[in-house]
Protein backbone atom coordinates (compact mmCIF):
# COMPACT_ATOMS: atom_id res chain seq x y z
CA UNK A 1 0.00 0.00 0.00
CA UNK A 2 1.26 3.64 -1.00
CA UNK A 3 0.57 5.86 1.68
CA UNK A 4 0.19 9.89 0.91
CA UNK A 5 0.08 12.57 3.44
CA UNK A 6 -2.18 14.95 1.89
CA UNK A 7 -5.77 14.62 0.47
CA UNK A 8 -6.83 18.59 -0.79
CA UNK A 9 -3.43 19.83 -1.99
CA UNK A 10 -2.82 20.20 -5.68
CA UNK A 11 -0.13 17.36 -5.96
CA UNK A 12 -2.23 15.07 -3.71
CA UNK A 13 -5.06 14.96 -5.88
CA UNK A 14 -3.16 14.03 -8.94
CA UNK A 15 -1.64 11.56 -7.36
CA UNK A 16 -5.31 10.24 -5.95
CA UNK A 17 -6.24 10.83 -9.64
CA UNK A 18 -3.25 8.10 -10.86
CA UNK A 19 -3.46 6.24 -7.96
CA UNK A 20 -7.08 5.61 -6.83
CA UNK A 21 -5.77 2.15 -4.37
CA UNK A 22 -3.08 4.41 -2.22
CA UNK A 23 -4.29 5.78 1.54
CA UNK A 24 -4.50 9.22 1.46
CA UNK A 25 -4.37 11.14 4.80
CA UNK A 26 -5.81 14.84 4.94
CA UNK A 27 -5.51 16.80 8.43
CA UNK A 28 -8.43 15.62 9.95
CA UNK A 29 -6.00 12.27 10.43
CA UNK A 30 -2.68 13.39 10.07
CA UNK A 31 -1.91 17.12 11.39
CA UNK A 32 2.08 18.08 10.12
CA UNK A 33 1.55 20.23 13.49
CA UNK A 34 2.05 16.86 15.28
CA UNK A 35 5.04 15.32 13.72
CA UNK A 36 4.71 11.98 16.13
CA UNK A 37 1.12 11.73 15.34
CA UNK A 38 2.23 11.45 11.58
CA UNK A 39 4.73 8.78 12.45
CA UNK A 40 2.69 7.00 14.83
CA UNK A 41 0.23 6.70 11.73
CA UNK A 42 3.08 5.76 9.26
CA UNK A 43 3.90 2.37 11.85
CA UNK A 44 0.22 1.62 12.35
CA UNK A 45 -0.99 1.46 8.90
CA UNK A 46 2.49 -0.25 7.64
CA UNK A 47 2.36 0.76 3.97
CA UNK A 48 5.28 -0.50 1.50
CA UNK A 49 6.30 3.18 0.46
CA UNK A 50 5.21 6.98 1.91
CA UNK A 51 4.72 10.01 -0.02
CA UNK A 52 4.22 13.44 1.70
CA UNK A 53 2.78 15.84 -0.45
CA UNK A 54 1.05 18.09 2.71
CA UNK A 55 3.24 21.19 3.64
CA UNK A 56 3.21 25.02 4.73
CA UNK A 57 2.83 26.36 1.10
CA UNK A 58 1.86 30.27 2.14
CA UNK A 59 5.23 31.66 1.43
CA UNK A 60 4.16 35.47 2.78
CA UNK A 61 2.44 33.97 6.02
CA UNK A 62 5.62 32.11 6.53
CA UNK A 63 7.36 35.66 7.14
CA UNK A 64 5.06 35.61 10.24
CA UNK A 65 4.63 32.62 11.37
CA UNK A 66 7.95 30.54 10.67
CA UNK A 67 7.66 28.49 13.69
CA UNK A 68 4.80 26.73 12.71
CA UNK A 69 5.65 26.07 9.11
CA UNK A 70 9.53 24.71 10.44
CA UNK A 71 7.44 22.36 12.42
CA UNK A 72 4.97 21.45 9.35
CA UNK A 73 7.89 21.61 6.82
CA UNK A 74 10.81 20.50 8.71
CA UNK A 75 10.31 18.80 11.75
CA UNK A 76 6.72 16.44 10.58
CA UNK A 77 8.99 14.69 7.31
CA UNK A 78 11.86 14.08 9.21
CA UNK A 79 9.57 12.42 12.07
CA UNK A 80 7.67 10.48 8.76
CA UNK A 81 11.22 9.26 7.32
CA UNK A 82 12.41 8.33 10.68
CA UNK A 83 9.47 5.78 10.65
CA UNK A 84 10.07 4.64 7.20
CA UNK A 85 13.87 4.07 8.35
CA UNK A 86 12.40 2.05 11.17
CA UNK A 87 10.48 0.00 8.95
CA UNK A 88 12.40 0.15 6.10
CA UNK A 89 10.72 1.48 3.56
CA UNK A 90 11.40 4.30 1.07
CA UNK A 91 10.35 7.77 2.03
CA UNK A 92 9.30 10.24 -1.00
CA UNK A 93 9.42 14.02 -0.42
CA UNK A 94 9.06 17.34 -2.26
CA UNK A 95 10.98 20.39 -1.94
CA UNK A 96 11.24 23.95 -3.54
CA UNK A 97 13.65 26.19 -5.90
CA UNK A 98 13.26 28.69 -2.93
CA UNK A 99 16.14 26.65 -1.32
CA UNK A 100 17.96 28.77 -3.29
CA UNK A 101 19.44 32.49 -3.51
CA UNK A 102 18.72 32.87 -7.00
CA UNK A 103 22.21 34.38 -7.74
CA UNK A 104 23.43 34.33 -11.02
CA UNK A 105 22.06 33.11 -14.37
CA UNK A 106 22.76 29.29 -14.59
CA UNK A 107 20.81 25.98 -14.04
CA UNK A 108 21.21 24.50 -10.15
CA UNK A 109 22.45 21.12 -9.46
CA UNK A 110 20.88 19.40 -6.42
CA UNK A 111 24.63 19.52 -4.70
CA UNK A 112 25.12 23.44 -5.26
CA UNK A 113 24.94 25.39 -2.55
CA UNK A 114 21.98 26.47 -0.58
CA UNK A 115 20.78 29.62 0.75
CA UNK A 116 17.13 29.99 1.60
CA UNK A 117 15.83 33.85 1.20
CA UNK A 118 12.84 33.55 3.08
CA UNK A 119 11.00 31.62 6.14
CA UNK A 120 9.37 29.09 3.41
CA UNK A 121 13.06 28.42 1.96
CA UNK A 122 14.49 27.75 5.72
CA UNK A 123 11.37 25.22 6.53
CA UNK A 124 11.64 23.68 3.61
CA UNK A 125 15.57 23.37 3.77
CA UNK A 126 14.97 22.06 7.32
CA UNK A 127 13.04 19.38 6.17
CA UNK A 128 15.41 18.44 3.45
CA UNK A 129 18.10 18.00 6.24
CA UNK A 130 15.66 16.08 8.75
CA UNK A 131 14.81 13.48 5.65
CA UNK A 132 18.48 12.85 4.93
CA UNK A 133 19.72 12.63 8.54
CA UNK A 134 16.70 9.90 8.86
CA UNK A 135 18.39 6.74 7.92
CA UNK A 136 15.94 6.04 5.31
CA UNK A 137 16.30 5.28 1.66
CA UNK A 138 14.63 8.12 0.46
CA UNK A 139 13.99 10.58 -2.57
CA UNK A 140 13.34 14.37 -2.42
CA UNK A 141 12.10 16.05 -5.85
CA UNK A 142 12.63 19.62 -5.50
CA UNK A 143 10.46 21.53 -7.97
CA UNK A 144 9.03 24.92 -8.75
CA UNK A 145 5.96 26.86 -9.54
CA UNK A 146 3.48 24.28 -9.34
CA UNK A 147 0.32 24.30 -10.89
CA UNK A 148 -2.97 22.66 -11.79
CA UNK A 149 -6.46 22.63 -12.19
CA UNK A 150 -7.14 22.47 -8.41
CA UNK A 151 -6.40 24.96 -5.82
CA UNK A 152 -4.51 27.72 -5.45
CA UNK A 153 -1.75 28.57 -8.02
CA UNK A 154 -0.23 31.04 -10.29
CA UNK A 155 -2.29 30.22 -13.37
CA UNK A 156 -6.01 30.35 -11.38
CA UNK A 157 -4.58 33.69 -10.28
CA UNK A 158 -3.99 34.53 -13.86
CA UNK A 159 -7.43 33.88 -15.46
CA UNK A 160 -9.17 34.96 -12.17
CA UNK A 161 -7.33 38.83 -12.70
CA UNK A 162 -8.07 38.68 -16.58
CA UNK A 163 -11.86 38.70 -15.64
CA UNK A 164 -11.46 41.91 -14.50
CA UNK A 165 -8.18 43.32 -15.78
CA UNK A 166 -7.28 43.92 -19.58
CA UNK A 167 -3.66 45.30 -18.36
CA UNK A 168 -1.78 43.34 -15.75
CA UNK A 169 1.93 44.14 -14.27
CA UNK A 170 3.97 41.12 -13.80
CA UNK A 171 7.80 39.91 -12.48
CA UNK A 172 10.01 39.75 -15.61
CA UNK A 173 12.85 39.18 -14.04
CA UNK A 174 11.93 36.13 -11.17
CA UNK A 175 13.42 33.21 -14.35
CA UNK A 176 12.03 29.48 -13.00
CA UNK A 177 10.33 26.36 -14.23
CA UNK A 178 6.67 26.23 -14.41
CA UNK A 179 5.65 22.43 -13.08
CA UNK A 180 2.49 20.64 -13.70
CA UNK A 181 1.69 18.65 -10.23
CA UNK A 182 0.05 16.06 -12.49
CA UNK A 183 3.71 15.26 -13.87
CA UNK A 184 5.53 15.48 -10.16
CA UNK A 185 2.58 12.76 -9.11
CA UNK A 186 3.47 10.94 -12.08
CA UNK A 187 6.93 11.15 -11.31
CA UNK A 188 6.36 10.50 -7.62
CA UNK A 189 4.42 7.03 -8.78
CA UNK A 190 7.74 6.07 -11.04
CA UNK A 191 10.38 6.40 -8.41
CA UNK A 192 7.71 5.04 -5.37
CA UNK A 193 7.73 1.70 -7.66
CA UNK A 194 11.64 1.70 -8.82
CA UNK A 195 12.53 2.25 -5.14
CA UNK A 196 10.21 -0.34 -3.54
CA UNK A 197 12.05 -3.02 -5.89
CA UNK A 198 15.65 -1.93 -4.55
CA UNK A 199 16.81 1.03 -7.15
CA UNK A 200 19.12 3.42 -5.04
CA UNK A 201 18.27 6.74 -4.99
CA UNK A 202 20.97 10.03 -4.81
CA UNK A 203 18.76 11.73 -2.31
CA UNK A 204 17.65 15.35 -3.61
CA UNK A 205 16.80 15.51 -7.29
CA UNK A 206 15.31 18.37 -9.21
CA UNK A 207 12.36 18.30 -10.96
CA UNK A 208 10.86 21.51 -12.78
CA UNK A 209 8.60 22.09 -16.10
CA UNK A 210 11.29 23.35 -18.90
CA UNK A 211 12.47 25.73 -20.80
CA UNK A 212 12.82 28.62 -18.06
CA UNK A 213 10.83 31.17 -18.19
CA UNK A 214 9.84 34.38 -16.48
CA UNK A 215 6.56 34.71 -14.44
CA UNK A 216 5.49 37.76 -17.07
CA UNK A 217 6.12 35.29 -19.95
CA UNK A 218 4.39 32.96 -18.11
CA UNK A 219 1.08 34.78 -18.00
CA UNK A 220 1.35 36.16 -20.79
CA UNK A 221 1.28 32.01 -22.20
CA UNK A 222 -1.69 31.57 -20.42
CA UNK A 223 -3.57 34.34 -21.61
CA UNK A 224 -2.70 33.27 -25.10
CA UNK A 225 -3.63 29.86 -24.70
CA UNK A 226 -6.97 30.16 -23.16
CA UNK A 227 -7.63 33.07 -25.58
CA UNK A 228 -7.75 36.33 -23.56
CA UNK A 229 -6.95 39.60 -24.39
CA UNK A 230 -5.16 40.78 -21.34
CA UNK A 231 -2.10 42.38 -21.96
CA UNK A 232 1.35 41.73 -19.38
CA UNK A 233 3.95 44.35 -19.18
CA UNK A 234 7.31 43.14 -17.53
CA UNK A 235 8.26 44.64 -14.36
CA UNK A 236 10.84 43.90 -12.16
CA UNK A 237 10.05 42.06 -8.91
CA UNK A 238 11.49 45.52 -7.03
CA UNK A 239 8.63 46.98 -8.38
CA UNK A 240 6.35 44.09 -6.49
CA UNK A 241 7.14 44.36 -3.01
CA UNK A 242 6.29 41.27 -0.89
CA UNK A 243 6.62 40.15 2.73
CA UNK A 244 9.00 37.01 1.61
CA UNK A 245 12.03 37.84 -1.24
CA UNK A 246 11.85 35.27 -3.67
CA UNK A 247 15.06 33.93 -5.93
CA UNK A 248 15.41 35.48 -8.91
CA UNK A 249 16.98 32.35 -10.82
CA UNK A 250 15.27 29.78 -10.03
CA UNK A 251 16.91 27.40 -12.92
CA UNK A 252 16.87 23.65 -12.20
CA UNK A 253 19.04 20.98 -13.72
CA UNK A 254 16.87 18.22 -13.91
CA UNK A 255 19.51 15.61 -15.97
CA UNK A 256 20.00 13.20 -12.60
CA UNK A 257 16.45 11.92 -12.37
CA UNK A 258 16.53 11.08 -15.84
CA UNK A 259 20.27 9.33 -15.29
CA UNK A 260 18.79 7.79 -12.24
CA UNK A 261 15.26 6.56 -12.95
CA UNK A 262 14.59 7.36 -16.78
CA UNK A 263 12.36 10.40 -15.36
CA UNK A 264 12.61 13.36 -17.79
CA UNK A 265 11.38 16.65 -16.75
CA UNK A 266 7.89 17.81 -18.04
CA UNK A 267 7.50 20.23 -20.83
CA UNK A 268 5.06 23.24 -18.94
CA UNK A 269 3.33 24.29 -22.17
CA UNK A 270 1.66 21.14 -22.89
CA UNK A 271 1.12 20.63 -19.49
CA UNK A 272 -0.16 24.13 -19.21
CA UNK A 273 -2.64 23.11 -22.02
CA UNK A 274 -4.23 19.66 -19.95
CA UNK A 275 -4.86 22.32 -17.18
CA UNK A 276 -6.48 24.78 -19.29
CA UNK A 277 -8.61 21.55 -20.92
CA UNK A 278 -9.39 20.52 -17.37
CA UNK A 279 -10.43 23.59 -16.17
CA UNK A 280 -13.03 24.24 -19.03
CA UNK A 281 -14.36 20.65 -18.90
CA UNK A 282 -14.73 21.08 -15.19
N1 LIG B 1 2.89 25.05 -4.84
C1 LIG B 1 4.09 25.29 -5.36
O1 LIG B 1 4.27 26.18 -6.20
C2 LIG B 1 5.27 24.48 -4.94
C3 LIG B 1 5.15 23.48 -4.02
N2 LIG B 1 6.26 22.76 -3.63
C4 LIG B 1 6.11 21.69 -2.65
O2 LIG B 1 5.34 20.68 -3.25
C5 LIG B 1 4.56 20.01 -2.26
C6 LIG B 1 3.11 19.95 -2.69
O3 LIG B 1 2.67 21.27 -2.88
P1 LIG B 1 1.18 21.60 -3.38
O4 LIG B 1 0.46 20.35 -3.68
O5 LIG B 1 1.29 22.68 -4.39
O6 LIG B 1 0.62 22.24 -2.05
P2 LIG B 1 -0.79 22.91 -1.77
O7 LIG B 1 -0.54 24.24 -1.22
O8 LIG B 1 -1.68 22.73 -2.94
O9 LIG B 1 -1.34 21.95 -0.65
C7 LIG B 1 -0.71 21.82 0.57
C8 LIG B 1 -1.44 20.76 1.34
O10 LIG B 1 -0.83 20.63 2.63
C9 LIG B 1 -1.84 20.58 3.56
N3 LIG B 1 -1.39 21.05 4.87
C10 LIG B 1 -0.91 22.27 5.21
N4 LIG B 1 -0.64 22.32 6.52
C11 LIG B 1 -0.96 21.09 7.02
C12 LIG B 1 -0.92 20.51 8.31
N5 LIG B 1 -0.50 21.19 9.38
N6 LIG B 1 -1.32 19.24 8.46
C13 LIG B 1 -1.77 18.54 7.40
N7 LIG B 1 -1.84 19.02 6.16
C14 LIG B 1 -1.44 20.30 5.97
C15 LIG B 1 -2.96 21.45 3.02
O11 LIG B 1 -4.14 21.08 3.64
P3 LIG B 1 -5.43 22.06 3.66
O12 LIG B 1 -5.99 22.00 2.27
O13 LIG B 1 -6.29 21.44 4.70
O14 LIG B 1 -4.91 23.43 4.04
C16 LIG B 1 -2.91 21.09 1.56
O15 LIG B 1 -3.65 19.92 1.31
C17 LIG B 1 4.85 20.74 -0.95
O16 LIG B 1 5.89 20.06 -0.29
C18 LIG B 1 5.37 22.09 -1.40
O17 LIG B 1 6.24 22.68 -0.44
C19 LIG B 1 7.50 22.97 -4.16
C20 LIG B 1 7.69 23.94 -5.10
C21 LIG B 1 6.57 24.77 -5.60
C1 LIG C 1 -0.71 37.99 -8.76
C2 LIG C 1 0.58 38.58 -9.29
C3 LIG C 1 1.78 37.99 -8.95
N1 LIG C 1 2.93 38.51 -9.42
C4 LIG C 1 4.23 37.88 -9.09
C5 LIG C 1 4.59 37.75 -7.62
C6 LIG C 1 5.60 36.62 -7.66
O1 LIG C 1 6.87 37.12 -7.97
C7 LIG C 1 5.09 35.75 -8.81
C8 LIG C 1 4.37 34.48 -8.39
O2 LIG C 1 3.45 34.77 -7.37
P1 LIG C 1 2.93 33.63 -6.41
O3 LIG C 1 2.32 34.28 -5.24
O4 LIG C 1 2.14 32.65 -7.20
O5 LIG C 1 4.32 32.95 -6.02
P2 LIG C 1 4.76 32.06 -4.83
O6 LIG C 1 3.61 31.77 -3.91
O7 LIG C 1 5.98 32.61 -4.28
O8 LIG C 1 5.09 30.69 -5.56
C9 LIG C 1 5.98 29.81 -4.92
O9 LIG C 1 5.25 28.94 -4.07
C10 LIG C 1 6.07 28.11 -3.29
C11 LIG C 1 5.15 27.18 -2.49
C12 LIG C 1 7.17 27.44 -4.02
O10 LIG C 1 7.72 26.45 -3.55
C13 LIG C 1 7.75 28.14 -5.23
O11 LIG C 1 8.31 27.21 -6.15
C14 LIG C 1 6.77 29.03 -5.94
O12 LIG C 1 5.86 28.30 -6.74
O13 LIG C 1 4.21 36.56 -9.58
C15 LIG C 1 2.93 39.63 -10.24
O14 LIG C 1 4.00 40.11 -10.66
N2 LIG C 1 1.74 40.22 -10.61
C16 LIG C 1 0.56 39.73 -10.15
O15 LIG C 1 -0.53 40.29 -10.50
MG1 LIG D 1 -1.00 18.26 -1.15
Amino acid sequence: MILVFGRSGQVARELAALAPDARFLGRAEADLSDPAACAAQIMALRPAVVINTAAYTAVDKAEEEEARATVVNGEAPGAMARACAELGIPFLHISTDYVFDGQGDQPRGADDPVAPLNAYGRSKRAGEVAVAESGAGYAVLRTSWVFSAHGNNFVKTMLRLSETRDQLTVVGDQIGGPTPARAIAAALLSLAGQMQVGRPSRGIYHFAGQPATSWAEFAREIFHQAGRATEVSDIPASDYPTPAVRPLNSRLDCADLETDFGIKAPNWTQGLAEVLKDLKHG
